[in-house]
């Protein structure tokens, strides 16, 4: 599902600053877009204004030529956050059926929990209860019920970066095989620079308050795409001079943005 935005001014009530400052973009359908930028820059609250859970100030968002500014928690969104948000008193396949239960008339799931959850490698866990599994498996839960949504849009707000290295890794390689099976619109939150140029086909930079898009980066690299890969490091250099040159601090560890 394509993603239009126009104009998109946005201030939280009752605050006088301006978060986001006439963001204009175009997202076209099945594209994994990454968004980089300095801690409290507006990086979350553009996702929420795309998921509907705010409205914007000014300016429109269109969902496949539709105007969605105005709706809330549009059936093409589906949401993935740091935290996986399991209820502790269900079983991972409970857990992944959960958005079932208040599916919209017309909308069908695309993948049943079980299947969903042995596409992201947890058949053998659909009984067990959330304690029982590791961080990183909770998040394969939370992927799994993301699947069942059926959502043509995922935003994803820095999903993985509780987890270690390792962890992340392995699960940003099953996102980027659900993403080439199903193709969906992915907006993608993230500190990291070696993660945004390894995962997205296009970068996002916002500069800090009001933030606007100050660098948009098209990744024309092969997947899969590792530290060594041919004209990888040129990303990487492109994408820490624009965030250090945004930083009022000329510190990027202080803007809250790792380099690995
Ligand atoms: N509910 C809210 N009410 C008022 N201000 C808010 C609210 N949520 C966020 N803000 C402010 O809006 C600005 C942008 O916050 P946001 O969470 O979108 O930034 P971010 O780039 O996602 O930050 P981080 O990288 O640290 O997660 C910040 O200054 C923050 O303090």
């Amino acid at each position: 599902m394509e993603i239009l935005i126009k104009n998109l001014t946005f201030s939280y009530p009752g605050s006088s600053s301006t978060v986001l400052q006439e963001i204009n973009l175009y997202i076209p359908s099945g594209q994994f877009v990454a968004i980089i930028g300095q801690s409290g820059c507006g990086k979350s609250t553009l996702l929420r204004l795309l998921a509907g859970l705010l409205q914007p100030i000014h300016g429109e968002i269109h969902l496949n030529g539709k105007d969605a500014s105005l709706r809330s928690n549009h059936p093409a969104v589906a949401w993935m956050a740091q935290s996986p948000a399991l209820l502790p008193w269900l079983t991972a396949r409970q857990n992944v059926a959960l958005p079932l239960r208040f599916q919209r008339n017309g909308s069908t799931a695309l993948l049943e929990p079980e299947e969903a959850l042995e596409r992201v490698g947890l058949a053998a866990y659909s009984d067990e209860y959330p304690h029982h599994l590791s961080g990183g498996m909770q998040q394969r839960v939370a992927l799994a019920r993301l699947l069942v949504q059926g959502a043509a849009i995922w935003l994803m707000d820095e999903p993985f970066a509780a987890l270690d290295e390792l962890t992340r890794e392995h699960l940003s390689n099953t996102l980027l095989d659900l993403w080439q099976w199903l193709h969906p619109t992915v907006i993608w939150v993230t500190h990291h620079i070696y993660e945004a140029v390894r995962l997205a086909d296009r970068i996002l930079v916002l500069s800090p308050q009001p933030a606007q898009v100050i660098e948009d980066i098209t990744v024309a690299l092969p997947r899969p795409r590792h530290e060594n890969s041919r004209g990888f490091n040129a990303y990487v250099t492109q994408l820490r001079n624009t965030l250090f040159s945004a930083s009022p601090s000329g510190d990027l560890a202080h803007a809250g943005i790792s380099q690995q």
